[in-house]
């Protein structure tokens, strides 16, 4: 057995017994359990609600630390920026306190919406006798703003948060749902833009006419997260690519949704300018290894910076101070040693502050109540009174008929209005249709059907067969890879399953795939003397568009960006035309064909739409008797190439082929069941492309095949993930707190 082979064999054992012992190594990430949770952060006093996390740490399976143990509290109404450079863990933090963590991570602690429950106080005087109640952090209630805006680009601004109202609060009638749009465009001073088309960040203004600026988008963004009434805001890197004035708008905007409606908001910044520094509450700064080095009121941390023995120079922005304080440059060698020295210094400093200061929560434990969530507070009824989460969007039959027509409609209006795409999709098919009949003269139109043109129609038919698919598969990728992060971000809030978001984009995509396929079949039949029926040209062709359009969306669901679809779909359609080119000039029935090839052509769309034309083209095809004076047929006119060089009829010609056996209907059934089956794929990776079991056969694919954990990180590394570090604190009991004072609370600042 070749080397190869073996260690092929040994990878792919070493795979699935990962798999199995890994299954069981995994732990969960506590979320829905009831009853009652000792506290390790002391809460403020007087506070009545906010996002609280507890002894919250995650790690790969490979027991990489992404984030060190850490505890803290935000109170509802406030910002708390997470800074720090990039790599240090922001998003890690960010997603975990989401309840989002990546599937293959392994997260302990807690997190929890946390409510003093006034009414039910034992004590006034101790805050430890009052009754908390908290309730897990879902995901259905949590306002994700993500670092790269996503939306369909031909629609406006208005359709797009119509849409967005539609799907979040079903329950509620046109004119309410369209006062929830107006509310929101307003609070985001949207409105003058509302008919405005969304556009992309990186399409062409002068080709796209006006869209929206960057600014407007992240606005735009901030508008769709906020429809309904979420129990918590994040975002992540809010103000990434726009000028300096427009951040500033967009952190004023979350800043004033964020205190209007009362829910905690964590947002990472990377250099923040001073006037967006000034608009936090809150500071948790990170180190590389997710080691918190702060975590605060905003206005303490100089301070204690300084007390620590780094004071910010004056006429310096204290975010590039603080953030520059846990950064190692890359570059050079000693002064990266020297900064992580510093970094160990100040997480250990700062681990060690937080104990001293850590106030006794003597025994303060708080009920975890009931999945739902907490009972709002009074800030959020009066906004609440009209936007309600409602959990049951997906359930009711009738609605799910109403979210498919509206899911249609969006991808109709992206469809239709891409003109540009689409008058190039048009000149396209004219054109090569045009150009294919006059390369193939032999088929000219008129010409009774003659030996010699079998070759020419083979590939004349074949070539309109991979132009047509590289077409559908292209473009399909290009659109299906903008989208999918819109997808997901609607999924991951629960408003439609991706059957849904399949049936509709499909049903919203074929009727133009099939329009640019009729364009090309009508000239090529206009312009050659093709036999082939037009309706059965047409067919072929069309069912061939959508076979192709169903191979883009399952390769574009298993890849993760547009770069990834692209080049993992040039070279899948490549394969698929090599093994599905039908040899013009004949295939020899005694030569089998190696079992691999044979499979992946079962699989090519384009080997079946050949086969399928060529079928309808030469089944029952006779050729024009023309005889020289002798009787014999003229030479010229007799087929030139190897084993169809003597074939007196169609039928022969589809002998030498190789399509005895076939039959057009069989193979048009066929290439439908392809389509089909791609459909089925493409749904199945994207419903469980966020599951637990996805994540690690993703990680241990490339734990096992690279020898490397995800994203780089090697797989030999352990690193234990306790909090930094203090060093006697047995692990069981270890509850440190990230506090600076104990009466203002952790991470949670008053204005
Ligand atoms: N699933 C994962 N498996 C292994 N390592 C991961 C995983 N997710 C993130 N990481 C690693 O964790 C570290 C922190 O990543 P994270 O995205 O949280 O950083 P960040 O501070 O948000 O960076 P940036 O500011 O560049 O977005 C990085 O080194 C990253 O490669």
């Amino acid at each position: 057995m070749p080397s190869s082979w073996a260690m092929l064999l040994l990878h792919t054992g070493i795979f699935f017994s990962n798999l199995l012992l890994g299954s069981a190594a995994f732990g969960s990430y506590q979320e829905n359990n009831n009853g009652t949770v000792p506290l390790t952060v002391s809460l403020p006093s007087g506070s009545s609600s906010g996002l609280l996390w507890q002894d919250l740490s995650v790690m790969t399976p490979s027991s990489q630390c992404l984030l060190r143990s850490s505890s803290g509290f935000v109170e509802n109404g406030h910002i708390c920026g997470i800074l720090g450079p990039s790599g240090a863990g922001k998003t890690t933090f960010l997603s975990t306190i989401a309840g989002r963590p990546e599937a293959s991570l392994h997260v302990n602690g807690q997190v929890l919406h946390y409510q003093l429950d006034n009414g039910h106080s034992n004590n006034n005087n101790n805050d430890n006798n009052y009754n908390y109640k908290c309730a897990p952090v879902q995901s259905g209630g949590v306002a994700w703003l993500q670092q790269h805006d996503a939306f369909f680009e031909r629609l406006t601004v208005k359709e797009t948060l119509d849409l967005a109202v539609f799907l979040e609060l079903p329950h509620l009638s046109w004119t309410q749902r369209d006062q929830v749009a107006r509310s929101c465009l307003d609070s985001l001073g949207l409105s003058p833009l509302q008919d405005r088309p969304v556009g992309s960040p990186k399409a062409s203004r002068v080709l796209d006419g006006a869209t929206l600026s960057g600014g407007e988008m992240r606005r735009l963004s901030v508008a769709v997260e906020l429809v309904t009434m979420p129990h918590l805001f994040i975002a992540d890197e809010p103000t990434s690519g726009i000028d300096s004035k427009m951040s500033e708008n967009v952190m004023a905007a979350i800043a004033s949704l964020a205190r209007e409606r009362q829910i905690p908001c964590f947002c990472t910044l990377h250099q923040p300018r001073s006037s967006i520094w000034h608009m936090l509450d809150a500071v948790i700064l990170m180190a590389p290894g997710g080691r918190i080095c702060y975590a605060g009121p905003r206005e303490d941390v100089l301070g204690y910076l300084s007390s620590v023995g780094y004071d910010c120079p004056s006429l310096t922005n204290p975010a590039e101070f603080v953030v520059d304080l846990v950064s190692v440059d890359p570059e050079n060698v000693e002064q990266a040693a020297k900064d992580s020295k510093r970094i160990e210094e100040l997480a250990a400093t700062f681990a060690r502050y937080t104990k001293e200061q850590q106030s006794t929560n003597g025994g303060t434990t708080c009920t975890i109540v009931s999945d739902d969530s907490l009972p709002v507070s009074k800030a959020q009824q009066q906004t609440s009174s009209v936007v309600e989460i409602d959990d049951t969007k997906q359930r009711h039959p009738f609605r799910a008929v109403r979210r498919f027509g509206a899911l249609f409609r969006r991808s109709w209006r992206q469809n239709i209005r891409s003109t540009f795409l689409n008058a190039f999709r048009l000149l396209i098919s004219t054109g090569t249709a045009l150009m294919l009949s006059q390369i193939f003269p032999s088929i000219a139109k008129g010409e009774p059907p003659q030996p010699k043109s079998v070759v020419d129609r083979v590939a004349l038919l074949s070539f309109g067969v991979i132009n047509m698919m590289m077409t559908a598969v292209m473009k399909t990728l290009d659109v299906f890879a903008k989208e999918k992060p819109i997808v997901q971000r609607e999924k991951n809030r629960n408003l439609y399953s991706s059957l849904e978001y399949l049936l509709s984009k499909s049903v919203a995509e074929i009727p133009l795939d099939v329009t640019f396929a009729v364009v090309f079949t009508a000239t090529l039949k206009a312009t050659t003397g093709l036999a082939i029926s037009w309706s059965n040209l047409t067919a072929t062709f069309s069912l061939m568009t959508v076979a192709g359009a169903s191979l883009g969306l399952l390769i574009g669901s298993f890849t993760s960006s547009q770069e990834a679809a692209v080049s993992t779909g040039i070279p899948i359609v490549i394969i698929m035309m090599i093994v599905g080119i039908i040899n013009p000039s004949g295939v020899d029935p005694t030569i089998e064909k190696p079992l691999l090839i044979q499979s992946i052509k079962t699989f090519s769309p384009i080997a079946t739409a050949i086969e399928a034309l060529a079928l309808a083209e030469f089944s029952g095809m006779e050729f024009e008797q023309q005889k020289s004076f002798l009787g014999w047929r003229k030479i010229r006119d007799v087929s030139r190439v190897g084993g169809v060089a003597l074939v007196k009829n169609g039928d022969e010609v589809l002998d030498a082929l190789g399509l005895r056996d076939a039959d057009y209907p069989g193979v048009m059934r066929h290439m439908t069941a392809l389509s089909l089956l791609n459909f089925g794929l493409c749904w199945l990776f994207l419903g469980f492309s966020d599951t637990a079991w996805f994540g690690r056969l993703k990680q241990l694919y490339k734990a096992t095949f690279s020898g490397r954990g995800a994203r780089g990180v090697t797989t030999s590394t352990k690193d234990e993930c306790a909090p930094d570090p203090i060093e006697t604190v047995n692990r069981h009991t270890m509850t440190v707190t990230q506090q600076i004072k104990p009466k203002r609370v952790a991470v949670n600042a008053r204005v």
